[in-house]
């Protein structure tokens, strides 16, 4: 898709759905405890994957490329007595490690096989009753495999004791998972590497929540806004957030001058430039707390020239592809030199940006939506765009509503 060279139109107002990741972890909550009747869940292709897998009697599951619904249900099906589960996805997904996790449902005594390669699925599952309720896990690989745990913990008889190895990796992200246990009544003590998930007590449920919208998708617009210099207005979204991704708010204002206002009564919020804004000498992050948003500030941060050394990034390597390797190559063609190693990217020099540049996205809707901005500053072409629909199926259409060509 050509993206031509683009101005921002000042004031636009954009509705994004529900945080894909509160979403999942909804859907799975509420079969285990107790149907939650959900407003604006999250419309991606991810969430609707997982949803129909939940509502599917089928053995065979494939979720594609989805990587939270992969893991989350991993733990799902090992508890569900008598059924026996085929667990499978996308070739990439086949080679995105699930070992940390297998291990630990092993050891507590789940039925699963590797029916390819060992670590990685495709996994057969027979699901079946779990009685012990302590397992160790190694915790800096993936967030997710925590999660998986932690959402079925309360369903076992004496809860679950997960003692956590090595450095945890994507912190607010479990931290989201215990907070929204809290709100359905499931209790749970997290204090330095162990968490503790007690029982789930009888009769406690939630029967309707309101996802909040996905500040990961919002990410693109603190980029068009950083880029373009005008004002975008984003609903649904909530000063305190369960989403690390919110951390954007204060990521682009001390960066990049983008000025995050909130109208309570509209659940919206006003990303507004700062005029006159004084970029920095050097963008210094750890964003291993905020995986999901380093491609999009590489993107903005490049478009800008100013030097960026992003750490904290090791988990990219097994995202939807080696996202360092993905970036290092496409943010050459904008202009971009950058050095990576295994958990860091920093830029290296600002050289021009190609003359008709060709963005690959390597099956990544981040890739796609972080590189889109780039249009501010000159046409691309953006290769198998629909992979956007991943997490946000209308992205297009909202980066067209806010955007004119010139
Ligand atoms: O739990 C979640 O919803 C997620 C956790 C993170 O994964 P890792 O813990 O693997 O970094 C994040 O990148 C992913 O998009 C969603
Ligand atoms: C990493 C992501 O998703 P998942 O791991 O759930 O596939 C993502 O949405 O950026």
């Amino acid at each position: 898709m050509i993206l031509k060279k683009s101005e921002l139109i000042d004031g636009k107002n954009i509705q994004i759905t529900g945080s894909k990741s509160i979403s999942n972890r909804l859907l799975i909550l509420g079969k285990l405890f107790g149907n939650i009747d959900m407003l604006n869940l999250s419309n991606s292709q991810d969430t609707t994957l997982l949803k129909k897998a939940l509502e599917s009697d089928s053995e065979t599951i494939d979720i594609h490329h989805a990587g939270t619904a992969m893991r989350f249900l991993t733990s799902y099906y090992s508890i569900f007595e008598g059924r026996k589960t085929i667990l499978t996805g996308s070739d990439r997904m086949k080679n995105r490690p699930i070992k940390p996790l297998v291990d630990a449902l092993q050891s507590l005594g789940a039925d699963i096989t590797y029916l390819e390669k060992e670590g990685y699925p495709p996994l057969q599952i027979i699901g079946k009753k779990i009685e012990k309720d302590s397992v160790k896990i190694s915790a800096n690989v993936s967030s997710q495999f925590l999660t998986s745990l932690i959402l079925i913990g309360g369903k076992l008889e004496n809860g679950l004791t997960l003692e956590l190895e090595g450095e945890i990796t994507s912190r607010p992200y479990l931290e989201m998972t215990l907070k929204i246990l809290n709100e359905i009544g499931i209790k749970s003590h997290f204090a330095e590497n162990t968490i503790e998930i007690l029982p789930h007590p009888e009769n406690a449920r939630i029967e309707h929540y309101e996802v909040e919208s996905d500040w990961s998708s919002a990410s693109y617009f603190y980029s068009l806004a950083a880029i373009g210099r005008k004002s975008i207005n984003l609903r649904s979204y909530h000063t305190l957030s369960l989403q690390g991704d919110s951390v954007i708010k204060e990521i682009y204002w001390k960066y990049f001058g983008i000025n995050t206002v909130s109208d309570y009564a509209e659940n919206s919020i006003s990303l507004l430039p700062e005029p006159a804004f004084e970029y920095p000498e050097l963008i210094y992050l750890d964003m291993n707390d905020c995986p999901d948003i380093a491609q999009t500030l590489c993107v903005t941060a490049t478009a800008l020239k100013i030097p960026f050394v992003i750490t904290g990034l090791h988990t990219l390597k097994v995202k939807e592809t080696d996202r360092l390797v993905a970036l290092q190559n496409e943010l050459l063609k904008i202009g971009g030199k950058t050095h990576i190693t295994v958990e860091k990217i920093e830029s290296c020099e600002f050289i021009e940006p190609e003359e008709n540049i060709s963005i690959a996205t390597y099956n990544d809707h981040r890739m796609a939506m972080a590189f889109a901005p780039f249009a501010l500053v000159k046409e691309l072409n953006i290769e198998n765009e629909d992979v956007v629909e991943k997490s946000y199926p209308e992205f297009w259409e909202d980066f067209e509503e806010v955007t004119k060509s010139n």
